[in-house]
């Protein structure tokens, strides 16, 4: 029986690894999962006894033709030794705009670093040729490090911001695409004029994100408040005011990151000013209507017990960013204890707070903070590789709202997948069929498949990357 998905539909057949659970890692060997040319997970088959076997059943369950007259025109991806698919990776907090900063940071810490560093970059890229060339190269970038999904900001000039959405569109990243708003505590050459000039700019951006992509499916735009002491409270009455207005929009911002931010957001946003319950930084997001199920929060380090309560309360998500913490000596994020409180948290590169594009090495970094957490005294903390990776995928996917189409590999999800690919050694002690580029990993053979993941984590990059799909489409391929 021919399929109305004739020639569009494909096939992955090997060995699938994802997150079950929180502290559970799925493998499924001698699989297979069938994706319909809408980029749907429309069957998984488990044993299915070879890959001649594989087809054979998805043909007969599905109706699809098993040869290419018929059906599969695309080639069925089949995993090698040492390889297998993992759900993409979810960024769930990166500033687009701070790219070529990476690893530029000096000393400094978040609010000298903003002024040094990070504020003449971004004003810099109201320059179109500029902004192409740094937004082309960091969608390339992450999406070859296997992040099919950012929660991007870009920087307070429309034209470019709009560009980053158009760039992810044309990749076939996922992205939540962000105009910056700020208006005030900033330098006079990058600042919002005003906060109604502020809003009708935003507006112009998720007008334009609306039009180039009307489903939403791949690109969506995220009222993006910078932080608290860089938004008048005139300008977030206005963005709460949005949100209310279009509940289905994701907010970002930044909160409890630094110590001194903190006692600045004290002294802007005195309770009998705001009408907040306390003095606390949540509570001023709360009482502008900005604290929802929709607020992805990066950092959240130094929050106190009574705003983690409020943050569960409001259901606003946490994206964890280790490598900026810890580069720009901002502090350790309390995971664990933010998990007993009931947040939903993923992870965030931050860049170029964070030094690294690799959501990896931000699982990585998770892991070792952790450590860092435990040796203070809590030994409860530690987060093992199934936890960092569990935050990498499905925590990152409930924070950006996706967690009913990506993170896993269940039917009825969309395939965002990359396929990783190990170094498997011969009896020569050579990585085989490859001579070059093998990467860092090195399978000697008798690993389990837990042992080949925590190697993974624990030294992979962008080398072990080998193909990353998003909704089913082919969007990066290491040669
Ligand atoms: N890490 C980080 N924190 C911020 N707080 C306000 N702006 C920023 C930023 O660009 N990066
Ligand atoms: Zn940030």
């Amino acid at each position: 029986m021919a399929s109305s998905l004739e020639g569009t539909h494909q096939l992955f057949y090997g060995s699938f690894i994802y997150s079950k659970s929180l502290d559970q890692l799925e493998y499924l060997h001698d699989a297979a999962v069938a994706v319909s040319s809408a980029g749907k997970i429309v069957a998984v088959e488990r044993e299915c006894g070879g890959k001649d076997k594989a087809l054979e059943k998805i043909s007969s369950r599905l109706g699809w033709g098993s040869d290419a007259t018929t059906g599969f025109s695309k080639e069925v991806y089949e995993t090698g030794e040492g390889q297998f698919f993992f759900p993409g990776f979810i960024d769930t907090h990166l500033h687009a705009s701070q790219y070529p900063n990476v690893g530029i940071f000096g000393k400094s810490t978040l609010l000298d670093w903003l002024n040094t560093y990070t504020f003449p970059l971004e004003a810099s890229l109201s320059d179109p040729a500029k902004a192409r060339k740094v937004y082309s190269r960091v969608i390339r970038k992450t999406l070859s490090h296997g992040t099919t999904c950012a929660a991007y900001y870009a920087t307070i000039d429309v034209p470019s911001t709009n560009l980053l959405a158009d760039l992810c569109l044309a990749a076939g990243q996922r992205a939540l695409v962000g105009r910056v708003c700020m208006d005030q505590l900033a330098p006079s050459y990058y600042v919002d004029e005003s906060p109604e000039a502020s809003l009708s700019a935003t507006r112009e951006s998720i007008a334009h994100i609306r039009q180039i992509n009307p489903e939403g499916d791949i690109i969506r735009p995220v009222i993006t408040p910078r932080f608290a002491p860089a938004c008048s409270a005139p300008l977030l009455t206005k963005l709460g005011q949005l949100a209310a207005e279009m509940p289905g929009l994701p907010i970002q911002t930044h909160i409890s990151e630094n110590k001194g931010e903190i006692e600045l957001v004290k002294e802007l946003f005195p309770p009998e000013s705001t009408g907040a319950k306390d003095d606390s930084y949540a509570a001023v997001y709360d009482a502008f209507g900005l604290l929802t199920d929709k607020t992805i929060l990066a950092h959240a380090i130094h929050l106190t017990e009574s705003e983690a309560d409020l943050i569960q309360q409001r259901k606003a998500k946490v994206s964890h960013c280790p490598c900026s913490n810890s580069a720009i000596t901002s502090g350790a994020a309390r995971v664990r204890w933010l998990l007993e409180r009931g947040i939903v948290v993923g992870l965030g590169t931050d860049m170029s707070g964070g030094y690294s594009p690799s959501v990896l090495e931000a699982a990585r970094l998770a892991a070792l903070v952790s450590r860092h957490v435990a040796m203070g005294g809590d030994e409860t903390a530690k987060l093992s590789v199934e936890e960092v990776l569990y935050l990498a995928t499905r925590g990152g996917a409930e924070v950006v709202g996706l967690e009913d189409k990506v993170g896993s590999f269940e039917e009825g999800m969309e395939w965002d997948a990359q396929l990783v690919g190990l170094g498997v050694l011969g009896e020569d002690g050579q990585v085989e069929g490859q001579e070059e580029e093998d990467g860092n990993v090195d399978v000697f053979g008798w690993e389990s498949w837990e042992e080949k993941v925590a190697k993974w984590v624990y030294n992979g990059d962008d080398r072990n990357t080998r193909a990353v799909w998003v909704k089913g489409r082919l969007v990066h391929e290491r040669k």
